[in-house]
Parts: C-alpha cells; structure tokens; sequence
C-alpha cells in the first residue's frame, strides 16, 4: 500500500510538471498519448487505494496560471470533460436523451462576456476558477464580434483555434516560449491568445468558435431548455459555432453516431479544423444541471478521443544495420501481431533518440500500430524505467569503431544517430553497389545482393568500374554456385545494355546525398540534360536553390559531393563506359495530359507499380503525387486492399481509378 501511495505521489507530480510546461509554458514536455496514459494509471490507482491528493490533475483543471495577464475569477467554473475511448460507452451515455454531438476542438477554451450589446471582458478557462484577462486580444481575432444587436447579458464559451492550413504555413516561421518550433495547432493558438501584445496575436489567424451559452438568450420560453437553440441564437448573432449534430431521441442507434461522428470528422478534415476528438453533451439545459459535476468535469458531457488501434507485443531485440551513408539504423524486432490481416514483427526505430525517449531495451512491452495503416510504427514503452544504453560499441558488420553524431531536426530538436565511419564497411560497400545497380539507378538485373556479396568477397569489385569488366573473371564466375552458361550471358547481356543509360540515372547511381530520382529529374531538365554542364555549375558554386523544388540543403549537398577529388574522378570515368540517351523529346513531357497539374494518391497494393515507380510516373504525366486524400486530390488510384483511402475518396466523390484504368489513361496520353 506504502509503495502504491509513493506512486501516486510521483505521478501527481511528474504530471503537474507537465501541466504547467503544457497550459503555462506551451512547451508539452511529453505527448498528449502519453500523458493521457500516466494520467488513467493516476485514475486507476487512486480508485484502488482510494487515497487522492488535492492538488492531483484528476481533481483539478488546466493549471494555475502564472503568466503576467492579469487574474480573473470565472462567474461560472469553466471545467475539463470527462473521457472514453469506447463508442458504445457515448452511446450509452446518451441514454434516451436528446444529445449535441460535436467535434471537440483543438485550441484554447475563451469566455466572452458582453453586455448592452458590447464586448466587456474574455478570458481564458485557467485553472477553472480562475482564469486571465485576454480582453486586449480579441480584436485581434479574426472572427469575434465587439458588438452585437442583443443588449442583455451574454455570456458564452468557446474555443480559440487555428486552422490546420494556416497552422503548416505559421509554424514555419515561429518559435515557441522556450525558442523551439511550436508542434501543434493548439499549443500556437493558445500562445497567441494568452499573449500580451494584440500585433503579434493578430498575425496568427486565431479564429473563435462557441460551444456553449453560459447566460442569455433565454427569452423563447418554448425553447428555453435547449442548448441547441441557444447556440442557433448565437449563430443569428454572427459568431462562428462549433460543427454539430442533434441525436434523434430516443430511436439513436450505434450505426446513427458512427454515421454522424463520421460526418462531423470528414467535415473537419475538409475545413481544416483541428480537432481532438468529439464532445457529447445533453441538449436539456435543466437536465444538464441536475446531473452535477466532479472537481474536474461536469458531468452532463462526455469527450470521445480516438487513437490509432495498438497491440501489445514484447520486444525482443534491437538490431542495427548498416545503410549507404554509414549511419546504423536501428530496427526493433518484436514477437509477431497480427495488424490488419499482415504479420509485423520488426519497425524501425528511426535512430539514438527515439529509443532512449522511448527508454527501450530487449524484454520490454511495447505498443506498436500502423501509423496511416501502412507502416508499423512503435508507439511506447510500457515497461519504462529499466533503461540502460545498449548502442553497440562496434559496427556489426565490420567491427569498427561507432560514433554517435548530433544534429537538429527540422523541428529544432536535437536527434543522435549512430554511425559507422568505415569506408570500407563491408556493407557499407555492399549497399554501395546495391544501389547503384538498382532499378531506379543503373538498372542491372540479375546482380542481387547475394551476388554481389560473393563478388565483393572474391576482391572481383573494388569500384563501380569493376561491374563493367567483370567478364575478366568469367572462367570463376562459372564455377560459382548457381552460375551456368546461361545465367551467366543474361548478366552479361544485362550490364552492357545498362551501359546505355540517361543523366537520372547517372546522377542517380552516383548516390550524391539526398539527390534522388525528383532532384535528378529536375537537373536533367535545367542542364537540358548535360552532365557536363551539371559538373560545371556545382565545380562554380552555381547555386541550385535557383531551380524550384532545389532547397539549400541539396544545393549544398552538391557543392560538398563534387569538392570531392575520388567522386569526380568516379564521375568523370564512369563516364567512359556509358552513352547517354538523348533527352525525351521536352514537348511530349511538357504536352498537357489530364493530369496536368493535377494532386493524384495512390493507394493499396499496385501490381505494375512500387510507391517509388508510381509517384514517378505521376510526375512524369505532368501531376503532383499526394499521400493523403484530402478535398485537394483530383485522382486516386486503388490497387488491391485498399481501405480509408478509399473510403474518404468516395465520400468526397473524388474520382477513382483502378490501376487497369490508370494504365490505358496513361497509355493514351
Ligand atoms: N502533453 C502534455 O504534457 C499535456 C499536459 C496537460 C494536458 N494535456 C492534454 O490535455 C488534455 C486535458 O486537457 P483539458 O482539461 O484542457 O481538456 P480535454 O482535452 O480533456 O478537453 C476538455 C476541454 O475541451 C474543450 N472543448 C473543445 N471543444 C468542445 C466542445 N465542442 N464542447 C465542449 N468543450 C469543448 C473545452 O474547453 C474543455 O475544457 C489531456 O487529455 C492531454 O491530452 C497534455
Ligand atoms: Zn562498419
């Protein structure tokens, strides 16, 4: 028992930490899954000892503000939601009662108070009794009414948000209070908002939508008891309303709230609302009251919040392998779930810092999802605390020496990664070549990995070059295992005819940091498909940045590739051993198709086409590839097992084309 209250003691306060980074500082210190989760085991231990502390975040709300906007009490205590991530418990919730069904926003709760007709005061929700001054912003709001025709007094809440299109352009160019990136919508409206200066908050499209009338507009006694029709009532005013449904009484069906929780969500996808779940809360006002209220909630409402589904799984080991530029990438391999009829047992960890924030070590239980539904993606640690640093000494491929590198994420964060220095790692050289002979590089098939491996141990490759030559060794080729007259001549045949190749192919093999096929594509097109003038603009410090779709960072990757003596020695030499295909033909790339300028989305498994493939033939037909499907998508194409995607194309009546269609389109073109 002694040892379940010390808990309970340390959770209040880790979790009072992160209340004031996140409600004071709009700095979160942890995800809001995370804290969610510490918070419920909060919930549960306190329910099991029955010993709750007073200032514990299951009693309280927000946090107690410490800015320097000046205090106020709230009239009516502004409170948090209860919440549940099961929708038959909001079904059963709702009961026989009329209900709002409405997406929960993703800002910062604000009360407006007016009277004779005029704003007098807003503030934000605090701690739930009291909260701060914020009157001098709100005209600084783009969509809040100072005056308004109902002379009475009104009082009202709602949230202060910013769209999510507006927020991808904002964050660009902002810091938050402790000089990082802001990482969501929510935390940059509520900065805005609780701001002392109404210049700054101005230029953050902070727009306001009400949920909820405190006082007034209570004059139709026929309607007097109805949230919904005051709410209308605002909307006649002028102020923006928060998206929602009434449930029919009691007829309401799971299938009819699926059916409307899925309207209101395609509505915010489709307006860019940012959102965090759904809110249910009783339309009858009396009612609503004689339900009551905890320290923390009142409990006529209840908050819906849904996540990506995860599976417990243990994790059995972190294994580390070696990619072309030296890093280490670390993958976890975990025991095999079953996600969406496919068997996953690995992820990757993406590098250093991922697994220590996640604290992972071998034996831990883990949750893993699929992030988007595609890719499996390790979600947390459920064993925390038992971390110890396991990053291998040596490379486990070469055994040399590793090295931890630190660089700033686009994000501002620090990230570490792991390396191995070895030029000549043993797998390292074996993905040097890998890729070079890949398909969207020089294009030989018939050298696998496993070939090429044994090439490598036999000394036959030592560069590029060495692929063009390898006839030299024929004689002990054909005593290889698996190697005949015949497989032998297919290799042949295939290096030669790979010999006669394009400029995006040779940039391509040559590997240049982050240039890849979009890049190269670009390039050919600039330097109308000169090598030669390629290799001169980066040996003159020509600046890439000039070709749209080139950003600083590749132009000076470039820079920094061609400085190199042994790479232009590769590039110039290389050379002698291809011709170049003349460039298409520039009118029959640039002819308009019908997916000219067009955002198409492919999704499900394609049977003539890899992501890579697909996307460029995308940008080949003159259309901008897209991951999501989102009102701005023109075409989505279906391969087999396609699911949301899908689904969310339909309904925005997106057209659909099977991959046999797409074909002939493109055949046509
Ligand atoms: N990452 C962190 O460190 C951290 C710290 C503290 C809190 N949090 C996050 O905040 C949550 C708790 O915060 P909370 O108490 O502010 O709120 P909440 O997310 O539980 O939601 C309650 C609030 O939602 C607002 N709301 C939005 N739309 C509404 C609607 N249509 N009707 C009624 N109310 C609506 C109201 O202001 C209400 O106060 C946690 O679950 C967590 O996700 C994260
Ligand atoms: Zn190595």
């Amino acid at each position: 028992m002694k040892d379940l209250i010390e808990k309970i003691k340390e959770l209040v306060h880790t979790l009072n930490r992160h209340r004031n980074a996140y409600y004071n500082l709009e700095a979160p210190s942890i995800s809001d899954k995370e804290y969610d989760r510490l918070f419920d085991e909060l919930k549960q231990l306190e329910e099991e000892t029955g010993f709750v502390l007073s200032s514990s975040p299951t009693q309280t709300v927000g946090y107690k503000p410490v800015s320097e906007l000046k205090k106020v009490k709230l009239e009516t205590p502004l409170l948090s939601l209860d919440k549940t991530k099961q929708i038959e418990e909001l079904l059963s919730f709702l009961g026989k009662h009329t209900a709002l069904i409405m997406l929960k926003l993703d800002g910062l709760t604000v009360e407006l108070d007016y009277e004779g007709g005029r704003l007098i005061r807003a503030c934000t929700r605090g701690n739930g009794i009291t909260g701060e001054d914020i009157t001098h912003n709100i005209p600084a709001l783009k969509n809040v009414p100072l005056t308004i025709p109902y002379k009475k007094k009104l009082r009202l809440t709602g949230e202060a948000l910013i769209y999510k299109d507006d927020f991808e352009r904002l964050k660009l160019t902002l810091a938050d209070s402790i000089g990082k990136p802001y990482r969501n919508a929510r935390n940059l409206s509520s900065g805005s908002v609780r701001c002392l200066s109404p210049e700054t908050c101005s230029k953050r499209q902070v727009h306001f939508l009400a949920f909820k009338v405190l006082e007034g507009l209570d004059g139709n006694p026929n309607y007097r008891d109805s949230k919904n029709h005051r709410l209308y009532q605002l909307y006649k005013l002028g102020f923006g309303i928060c998206p929602y449904f009434v449930s029919a009484d009691a007829s309401y069906t799971l299938t009819d709230l699926q059916k409307d929780i899925e309207r209101l969500l395609l509505h915010a996808e489709q307006n860019e609302i940012p959102i965090d779940g759904i809110v249910v809360s009783y339309d009858s006002i009396s009612y609503s009251e004689s339900c009551g209220r905890t320290g923390r909630f009142y409990k006529d409402g209840l908050a819906y919040k849904f996540e990506d589904e995860t599976f417990e799984t243990i994790l059995r080991k972190i294994e580390w392998t070696p990619t072309r530029s030296g890093a280490l990438a670390p993958v976890a391999v975990f025991d095999t779930v079953e996600m969406d009829g496919c068997e996953v047992s690995r992820a990757t960890l993406h590098n250093l810092t991922f697994i220590k924030e996640l604290e992972l070590v071998p034996g831990c239980r883990i949750l893993v999802s699929k992030r988007n539904m595609i890719i499996p993606h390790v979600e947390e640690n459920l064993d925390r605390g038992a971390y110890q640093d396991i990053t291998p000494p040596a490379c486990p491929c070469c055994g040399g020496k590793t090295r931890i590198y630190s660089r700033l994420s686009q994000d501002g964060r620090l990230i570490e990664t792991l390396h191995c220095d070895n030029p000549d790692c043993e797998s390292r050289l074996l993905q040097n070549f890998v890729h070079f002979v890949s398909r969207k590089a020089m294009n030989i098939q018939g050298l696998s990995s496993a070939t090429l491996e044994k090439f490598l141990e036999n000394g036959w490759l030592k560069s590029f070059e060495d692929i063009y030559h390898l006839g030299q060794h024929k004689e002990e080729i054909l005593q290889m295992d698996g190697f005949g007259e015949t497989s032998y001549q297919n290799l042949i045949k295939a290096i030669q005819s790979s010999r006669h190749t394009t400029f995006v192919r040779y940039v391509v093999a040559m590997d240049i940091p982050l240039i890849g096929r979009t890049i190269s594509q670009l390039l050919d097109t600039h330097f109308a498909g000169s090598l030669d003038a390629f290799e001169h603009a980066a040996l003159n410090n020509y600046d890439f940045t000039q070709i749209e779709g080139i950003g600083n960072k590749s132009s000076y990757s470039m820079h920094n590739w061609f400085a190199e003596e042994s790479n232009i020695k590769l590039w110039k030499k290389l050379q002698n051993e291809m011709t170049f295909e003349e460039r298409k033909d520039e009118n029959r790339m640039k002819k308009e198709t019908i997916f000219t300028g067009k955002t198409i989305v492919a999704t499900g498994v394609l049977e003539n086409f890899t992501r890579n493939e697909i996307n460029t033939t995308i940008m080949e037909l003159g259309g901008k590839p897209g991951s999501s499907v989102s009102r701005k998508t023109d075409f989505l194409i279906v391969g087999k097992k396609a699911g949301g995607k899908l689904k969310k194309a339909q309904e925005l009546g997106i057209m659909i084309l099977s991959e046999d269609e797409f074909l002939k389109l493109k055949n046509n073109v």
